[in-house]
């Protein structure tokens, strides 16, 4: 490994694509950078030096202040569907890089956002501030820490400037990481303004990037769309096991790769309710927790939309193709949302009636106001009693019948405990949590509690007792929560 460089090993591949898909875009300079937020591991993982890149060098790359040796920055061009209405969009507060290519080859988008204006940004000032950088980075990595596909955090800095919003507020740039920024809103910008040929050009980026071994499919255009679909079902299914509401499923923020992109105003719910909107911009719902999974089908069907071309020349035969696979989803998301619930409640084979089970115990939490993370903490360490349900008819029939279930399973109590234990976190990041650490960042410049919350968040399955704090409920408030788009 070179140190000269930090270790920066760039191959930028995105920017080989035709010109329509990016524009050059330089990191505006910032006054005074410092890092608040530095991801060892992950900066380990890409091969990086993690000395150099905690001075005052490491600093000026993730400010956007110096380019790395090799670094390339583009901003990205893509459309997409906000709120059911398409529009063009790109960058227009993120610069790319480029590609770090890591010492095992896996190749890294590599993003400062917050890193000052593009030819994407329209009226906007190209910045970011310091809370919901923070947020970001807490959040993405306590997803990916919980096993759910998701881009990762290397640092935060801030910048020394203010930002204008309503009040002026700390500005802050956060380093991403991302196995890439190809988004259904990309193919939506190259089946709007590019040619077929670049249409094809980008679909074959993708498939070489994240498909390969679709490469020499005969149907491979057919075959990509369906493993997108499988992807983004078994992604959507992995946020409802946990109960993160993502709060703005536009088509721009669906990746191809599958990972979860864009932490504005997500949430994880405390309640179980359905119906949960956490977003203050989402007065109708749109993107409540119950609707994600449709949602998710909806976004897949305008991705589809996009390669009609590709599919077949017949479009009436592409069409149907394309309803074809995308009419599996559904069976893909319950396929995996079942034997998702099955292991949150220990059970390690199927039985016809499993469904029934478990649809019995959600209807009794969302009766009584269960926390949905503490339901299931509550039974995989053998506690129901801590459940709000406890004691009701319809729970002590409910847990007759799940222990029923378990002892018809030849595994043991143990093996029964692992298996839940893995399957349901300790500890996520709860609003309040978050919001208490974001408070003291912001307000006093004290990043003693995003730090160690961000550190317990590191192991969300391990069931320590210093995970105990965190485990606590919000005090009841007579607000719901509720997070801004505010940027
Ligand atoms: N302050 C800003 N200046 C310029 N453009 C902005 C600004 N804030 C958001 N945008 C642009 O508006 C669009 C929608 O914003 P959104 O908040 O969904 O994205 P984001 O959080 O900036 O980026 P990403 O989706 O990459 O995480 C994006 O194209 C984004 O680049």
């Amino acid at each position: 490994m070179t140190h000269n460089n930090m270790g920066w090993n760039f191959d930028n591949s995105y920017a080989r694509l035709p010109e329509r898909f990016f524009e050059s875009a330089e990191p505006t300079q910032v006054s005074s950078p410092k890092t608040v937020l530095f991801n060892k591991q992950l900066a380990e993982d890409l091969g990086l030096d993690i000395n150099e890149l905690q001075t005052e060098k490491g600093t000026a790359v993730f400010a956007g202040n110096t380019l790395p040796e090799g670094a390339q920055p583009i901003a990205q061009a893509y459309a997409g569907h906000q709120f059911g209405n398409f529009t063009m969009l790109g960058d227009g507060r993120a610069v790319m890089l480029g590609e770090q290519i890591k010492p095992d080859g896996e190749r890294k988008d590599i993003q400062l956002k917050g890193s000052g204006r593009t030819p994407f940004s329209r009226g906007g000032d190209g910045r970011a501030t310091l809370g919901p950088m923070l947020r970001e980075y807490i959040i993405s990595e306590a997803m990916h820490a919980l096993g759910i596909p998701t881009n990762r955090s290397l640092a935060v800095v801030t910048t020394g400037e203010s930002v204008m919003r309503e009040i002026k507020l700390p500005g802050a740039v956060l380093t991403r990481v991302a196995d890439s920024h190809l988004r259904i809103g990309t193919f939506e910008y190259a089946a709007r303004w590019g040619t077929e040929e670049e249409l094809r050009e980008l679909a074959d980026y993708a498939i070489n990037r994240h498909y390969p071994d679709i490469e020499d499919n005969p149907d491979q255009y057919l075959t990509f769309f369906r493993e997108v679909v499988k992807r983004q079902a078994e992604l959507i299914v992995d946020w409802q096991l946990v109960g993160f509401i993502h709060g703005v499923m536009n088509t721009d923020n669906m990746t191809i790769s599958g990972q979860t992109i864009d932490y504005g105003p997500c949430a994880f719910m405390d309640v179980y309710d359905p119906a949960t909107v956490f977003s203050s911009i989402d007065v109708q719902g749109r993107y409540a927790y119950q609707n994600q999974p449709g949602i998710g089908q909806w976004n897949l069907a305008r991705f589809a939309e996009t390669l009609l071309p590709l599919l077949h020349e017949k479009q009436e035969h592409a069409i149907n193709q394309a309803k074809e696979i995308l009419g599996e989803y559904k069976d893909f998301y319950d396929d995996y949302w079942l034997a998702g619930m099955r292991k949150k409640l220990g059970l390690h084979n199927q039985e016809e009636q499993d469904e029934v089970l478990i649809q019995g115990l959600l209807d009794i939490m969302e009766e009584h106001n269960a926390d949905f993370t503490n339901t299931f903490r509550a039974l995989t360490i053998d506690k129901p009693e801590k459940t709000p349900m406890h004691g009701t008819e319809a729970f002590t029939d409910w847990f007759q019948r799940w222990q029923e279930r378990l002892s018809r399973q030849e595994k043991s109590k143990d093996e029964v405990h692992q298996l839940m234990k893995r399957s349901n976190p300790n500890v996520i990041p709860r609003n309040h949590l978050v919001e208490e650490a974001l408070e003291a960042a912001v307000q006093k410049g004290d990043f003693t509690l995003t730090e160690r919350l961000i550190e317990v968040l590191s192991s969300p399955y391990a069931y320590t007792d210093k995970q105990e704090p965190y485990t606590e409920l919000p005090e009841p408030s007579d607000r719901p929560f509720q997070t801004y788009c505010g940027t």
